[in-house]
C-alpha cells in the first residue's frame, strides 16, 4: 500500500487525514509510528511558519517526503484569537478547557457577531521536493453550547451554516468534504499533480 507521512501527533487530525487518504489507497503514517519521542517546537507566529517547521524537521530526520498541518480557529469578535495558539489557548491540548475559555470570552456577543473560520496550512517537503504550502479555510459561527460527538478540538461549538450542523455533528467524510483541512488537501493535490 502507498504511504503518506504526516508530521502530527494529534489523533483528531490523523482521523481526518485517514478519512480523506484511505479511499485514495494511502496508508497514513504519523509521528506516533515513526518518531514518537520527537518533540517539534512550534516557534512560528503564523500557520505557515509552523507548518514548514514541522514538515522540514521530520522530513530531514526521516529523509522522506512529509506533509505537516498547522491549523486553528480564528474568531472575529476576539480579533482572530485563538489563532495559531488554538491548541494551547487555555491548557496544553485540553480541548474542553479551550472550549470553556472561548465561550466565556464570547459571553456577551450576539449570535450574528460570532463569526469565525477554521484555517489550515499544509506544508509538504522532502528530498528533491521544494517546500510548498497551501491554505484552506472553512467559515462558521460559534454556538453558545456544544453539539455533536464527532471530530475534535472546537468542532462541537463550530456551526457550519452551509451544512446546518456543527462540525461535530458531521460524519468524518462530510467534515472532510467541507473542512479547512479538506479544502487545503484539494489544493495540495492540484499542486502535486502539476509536478
Ligand atoms: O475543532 C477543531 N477541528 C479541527 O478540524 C481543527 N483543526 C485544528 N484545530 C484546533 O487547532 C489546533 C491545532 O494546533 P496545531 O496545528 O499545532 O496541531 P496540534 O498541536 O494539535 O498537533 P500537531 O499536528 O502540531 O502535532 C488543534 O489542537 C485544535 O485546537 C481544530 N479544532
Ligand atoms: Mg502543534
Amino acid at each position: 500500500m502507498k504511504k503518506v507521512v504526516i508530521a502530527t501527533k494529534n489523533r483528531g487530525k490523523v482521523k481526518d487525514f485517514e478519512t480523506i487518504f484511505g479511499p485514495m489507497g494511502y496508508e497514513v503514517v504519523t509521528m506516533f509510528d515513526v518518531a514518537p519521542d520527537m518533540e517539534i517546537e512550534e516557534t512560528g507566529t503564523t500557520f505557515e511558519e509552523n507548518a514548514i517547521i514541522k514538515a522540514e524537521t521530520l522530513a530531514k530526520a526521516l529523509n522522506l517526503l512529509v506533509i505537516a498541518d498547522d491549523s486553528g480557529l480564528m474568531i472575529d469578535a476576539l480579533n482572530g484569537e485563538p489563532g495559531v495558539y488554538s491548541a494551547r489557548y487555555a491548557g496544553d491540548h485540553d480541548d474542553e478547557a479551550n472550549i470553556v475559555k472561548v465561550l466565556k470570552n464570547l459571553e456577551n456577543i450576539p449570535p450574528e457577531e460570532r463569526t469565525a473560520r477554521f484555517c489550515c496550512c499544509l506544508a509538504i517537503t522532502g528530498p528533491d521536493f521544494p517546500t510548498t504550502t497551501v491554505f484552506g479555510t472553512c467559515e462558521g459561527l460559534i454556538l453558545e453550547e456544544k453539539r455533536g460527538e464527532n471530530g475534535f478540538g472546537y468542532d462541537p461549538i463550530f456551526y457550519v451554516p452551509s451544512q446546518e450542523k456543527t462540525m461535530a455533528e458531521l460524519t468524518p467524510a462530510q467534515k472532510g468534504a467541507i473542512s479547512h483541512r479538506g479544502n487545503a488537501l484539494k489544493l495540495l493535490q492540484e499542486k502535486i499533480g502539476e509536478r
